[in-house]
């Protein structure tokens, strides 16, 4: 029998509901169920909603794994929380309650007559509190990956991952804006991404249904066309254009929020993900890329950092001294690390010419 068979069925019954909730949420939005975060980053009432559902349904399914999840309930736990927290129970219960479809078990505590109270949310969000490590399994959850993209009405993503023993087993991605068929760009919106270590990647539609196996073509470098962030605080579009130079590529960069780049370079778009630091101290979470990584590998892709070495997922919630990332097919991702290592020289150069 294959591995995490359980695991995955979980996974996309999970997103499925998840991706649901957040796209209700969008559409019944309204201004003051937003907050900014100490580090100046949006987060919303669905955010805080779709944690508490993933993690109280994953608490049920398998009690003994730990989570490490984006969101923390402490600012709803405050009085000044209090309408906020009471929204987000309220969105919560919603995703709880609805009907059971192929694929859900009511053992995750979902389905008619599952309400939860308060207090239990409030947990099953903290649950989500974990510190990472080198050993064991965990889940990273990102509940709406792409906050400025949900707010926006672009792309965001709904990301879960099985880390064993620091490696990622296992990758969920649900895009409920990301067009089903890439050659019908106003065409069916909603996919879910799965990969299992060793057993491929798939992309089901937002029932999670019609599984279609994907995989990333070969292509030349000259064919690239960058997948990047919206955001230039994320990542550094200009280096991106110096390496996209350097590779003689002539297509323009592709700009979208969240893991969505990765599951677009997984079924064959852009050829590759690039993401460099914008400034030091900031480090990569690790479920920012958790989910990507398995799906990028399982459909023939490589990710590493910018210095070639693999992603760290073994040291705590962040990636660590892991600089910058490449994620791209095989046939091109040795010359994009070339290329960005020779970007990098320069931008070295130039920044000691201008300090001697
Ligand atoms: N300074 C800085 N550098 C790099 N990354 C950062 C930075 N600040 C935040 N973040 C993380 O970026 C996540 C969103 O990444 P995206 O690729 O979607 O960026 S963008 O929205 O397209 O610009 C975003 O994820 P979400 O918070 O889940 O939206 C953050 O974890
Ligand atoms: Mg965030
Ligand atoms: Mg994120
Ligand atoms: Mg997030």
């Amino acid at each position: 029998m294959s591995q995490y068979t359980a695991e995955r069925k979980f996974g996309l019954a999970a997103v499925r509901r998840a991706c649901a909730l957040t796209d209700s949420v969008f559409n019944k939005l309204v201004k003051n169920e937003t907050l900014v975060k100490g580090d100046k980053s949006p987060v919303t009432v669905g955010d805080y909603a779709a944690q508490a559902l993933v993690c109280s349904m994953l608490q049920r399914a398998f009690p003994d794994d730990l989570v490490v999840g984006e969101e923390d309930a402490a600012d709803l736990r405050e009085e000044s929380g209090r309408g906020m927290r009471e929204r987000i129970i309220e969105l919560a219960n919603e995703a709880i309650v609805s009907p059971l479809k192929d694929g859900d078990d009511p053992a995750w505590g979902v389905g008619p007559g599952a309400e939860q109270d308060a207090a239990s949310l409030l947990d099953a969000i903290d649950r989500g509190n974990h510190e990472g490590g080198k050993t064991g399994r965990m889940w990273t959850l990102d509940p709406i990956d792409g906050t400025k993209g949900f707010l926006r009405g672009e792309q965001y993503a709904v990301c879960l991952s099985l880390i064993v023993d620091a490696k990622p087993v296992l990758g969920v991605i649900g895009c409920p804006n990301l067009p089903v068929d890439p050659s019908k760009p106003d065409g069916a919106k909603g996919c879910i991404f799965v990969a299992t270590k060793g057993q491929g990647a798939y992309q089901y539609d937002h029932e999670g249904l019609s599984p279609k196996s994907i995989s990333i073509p070969h292509i030349s470098t000259a064919d690239i066309s960058f997948l990047e962030s919206v955001e230039a605080a994320h990542s550094s579009h200009g280096f991106n254009a110096r390496v996209a130079e350097q590779l003689k590529v002539c297509k323009s960069p592709v700009r979208m929020d969240s893991q969505a780049k990765y599951c677009c370079l997984a079924r064959g778009e852009g050829g590759a993900y690039l993401r460099m630091p914008t400034g030091v101290g900031y480090r990569e979470k690790i479920w920012d890329h958790a989910s990507g990584q398995v799906l990028v590998e399982e459909s023939g892709g490589v990710v590493s950092d910018s210095r070639g070495q693999s992603l760290d997922f073994g040291l705590g919630r962040t990636l660590g001294e892991n600089f910058g990332i490449i994620a791209a097919g095989k046939s091109v991702h040795s010359h994009v690390l070339e290329a960005v290592q020779t970007a990098r020289a320069e931008e070295d150069d130039n920044k000691a010419k201008a300090h001697a």
